[in-house]
């Protein structure tokens, strides 16, 4: 680093500067170290630094940190094609740009900067383009409630539009030179673990997740990701893919609960023609069509006892034969299982056979509850909002202070997936109830179905049966709802309710709501209840 040039200019003390060297290594504590220090010497409300996802400049900017902007901005990722603001910044060739305050373009920080009382527009803006090595890495936004506030201040952003460039450039190559040394898998213009767009969450619990995945994926070990409904057991397992040395392979996914009963085998392991009356060709399975890759099986304790037999020489030697053949097929597939259940209960109660459970259970991941995961929650709710914002082309959609609140207490028992659809219910139902302010949308309890009991007019239940009063009956949706929508909603609260009852077995709740599994299934997926 040139310090002698950069850091009389920012400010920055000789003890500051070491203490940004000291936490080289840890990207989660020196980008906001960096913007504490940057907010210390400039005037700023807030500020953020922004890594482009991906080798290219032109897909999703994701916040790496952030300062004096709510909570869920860091799970915000920002489409270039959306925000011109950014698309300005990332393409500005002469280093900051300043975008004065009566600028036409929407700033993507609007309605995101907490006040004492209410959450104020921006006023003045910079922004920063970030390379590494002559390529776009990043940018370093800088946000002012009043006008003006950055005058005088043009040649200290520079500096620490360069500082920060210079850390980016420091942590990339140490990142190559370890990886290079410990696995060749991830290159240098891919994010690491923590950084990537897909998954969010950085609480103690996923922290621990995302590097026991970084730990397994390398290896052809069999895994069990465990976890709640709704929690992103399918995000970890195609996590596990992405991150293997089997990633240029195909990753088959088979939803074991919801495969009809008579075709179960025919799907895993293929058919021969003939057969079975229909089977008029021959057939590769899921196994075969995973060979070379991964194949997930999705909700693996649905699958009935007889396939259950023949998967355990497939798990045991990679050998497979088609229904109807008796060829011997070799196939080099990893597989990786999830489940809601608990399969060694399954197992005591003869559900399950012992001998598969042993060998899918070699490797146990489980994926913490959401309720589990702190301000991760508001995180996941900054990915959803920015999300519905795009899709309902407003300014802004953020959260009013007390649906944050509602949310951080609320014990979410359908987890990530019912955060998704509340925010995705909520943006709707506000979009129609009243106009957006400045093309603000502030999302409130009452909008996300969320009221305490005793709170507001609307329903007095949350949106899902919570997992903690399983024996709560499913209560009429007590919204002035259209009859579909009421109907819908009532049909998610009863299927959600019978899978908290039952542990998320889907056989037993189709059993008490007297329906088929596999009609089950589609129902819940048309609901949005899985995917
Ligand atoms: N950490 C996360 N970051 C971003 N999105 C997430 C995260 N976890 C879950 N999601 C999203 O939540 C939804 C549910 O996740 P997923 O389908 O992986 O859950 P699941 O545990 O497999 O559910 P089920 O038990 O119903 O099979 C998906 O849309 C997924 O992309």
């Amino acid at each position: 680093m040139d310090n002698e040039a950069v850091i009389p200019t920012t400010g920055l003390s000789l003890d500051e500067a070491g203490a940004l060297l000291r936490v080289l290594d840890d990207q989660a504590r020196l980008w906001p170290l960096l913007l504490d220090l940057m907010a210390r010497h400039l005037p700023c409300d807030a500020c953020a630094l922004l890594r482009h996802d991906g080798r290219s400049a032109d897909g999703l900017l994701v916040p790496l940190a952030t300062r004096g902007l709510s909570p869920d901005t860091l799970g915000r990722r920002f489409a270039l094609d959306d925000h011109p603001r950014l698309r300005a910044i990332a393409g500005a060739a002469g280093g900051p740009l300043r975008f004065p305050p009566g600028c036409e373009l929407p700033d993507p920080y609007d309605g995101l900067i907490p006040d004492l009382k209410q959450r104020l527009h921006v006023h003045d803006c910079v922004g920063a383009p970030l390379g590494v090595d002559g390529r776009p890495w990043g940018m370093l936004t800088l946000d002012a409630l009043n006008e003006g506030r950055f005058d005088g201040w043009e040649e200290a952003i520079a500096a620490w539009a360069r500082l920060a460039a210079d850390l980016a450039t420091a942590v990339e190559r140490r990142a190559a030179l370890t990886d290079d040394g410990n696995r060749g898998i991830r290159g240098i213009d891919e994010p690491p673990a923590h950084l990537e767009s897909g998954t969010v969450g950085s609480s103690p619990a996923m922290a621990a997740l995302l590097t026991e995945i970084d730990t397994v994926a390398a290896s052809d070990l069999v895994v069990l990701v465990l976890g709640e409904t709704g929690v992103g057991k399918e995000l970890v397992a195609r996590r596990l893919h992405t991150r293997s040395s089997r990633k240029a392979g195909p990753l088959v996914h088979v939803n074991c609960a919801a495969l009809p009963d008579a075709l179960v085998e025919s799907e895993l392991f293929g058919h021969v023609r003939g057969a079975f009356s229909g089977a008029v060709s021959d057939r590769r399975g899921k196994f075969e069509l995973a060979d070379g890759g991964t194949l997930f099986l999705d909700e693996v304790g649905e699958l009935p006892l007889a396939a259950q037999a023949k998967m355990l020489r497939a798990l045991q030697n990679g050998e497979i034969q088609r229904v109807g053949s008796d060829r011997h097929i070799t196939v080099d597939v990893r597989v990786i299982a999830a489940t809601n259940r608990d399969l060694a209960a399954e197992v005591r109660e003869g559900r399950f056979r012992a001998d598969v459970y042993h060998r899918l259970s070699v490797y146990p991941l489980r994926v913490p509850p959401l309720r589990d995961r702190g301000t991760d929650i508001l995180r996941l709710a900054g990915l959803f909002l920015e999300r519905n914002r795009a899709r309902l082309g407003l300014r802004n959609l953020r959260l009013s202070a007390a649906a944050e609140r509602r949310m951080l207490s609320y014990p979410w028992p359908g987890n990530v997936r019912e955060l998704e659809h509340a925010i995705g219910r909520g943006a709707i139902r506000a979009r129609a109830a009243r106009p957006p302010d400045g093309g603000v949308l502030t999302l409130t309890p009452a909008d996300l179905g969320l009221e305490e009991a005793g709170e507001g007019t609307a329903a007095p239940t949350p949106a899902m049966p919570q997992a903690c009063r399983p024996e709560t009956p499913a209560a009429l949706p007590g919204e002035d709802l259209p009859l579909r929508d009421a109907v819908e909603e009532l049909q998610r609260r009863m299927i959600q309710d019978q899978l908290n009852r039952h542990g998320g077995n889907w056989a037993k709740a189709a059993g008490t709501l007297g329906l088929d599994r596999s009609n089950l299934f589609r129902l819940a997926k048309r609901l949005g209840l899985r995917e």
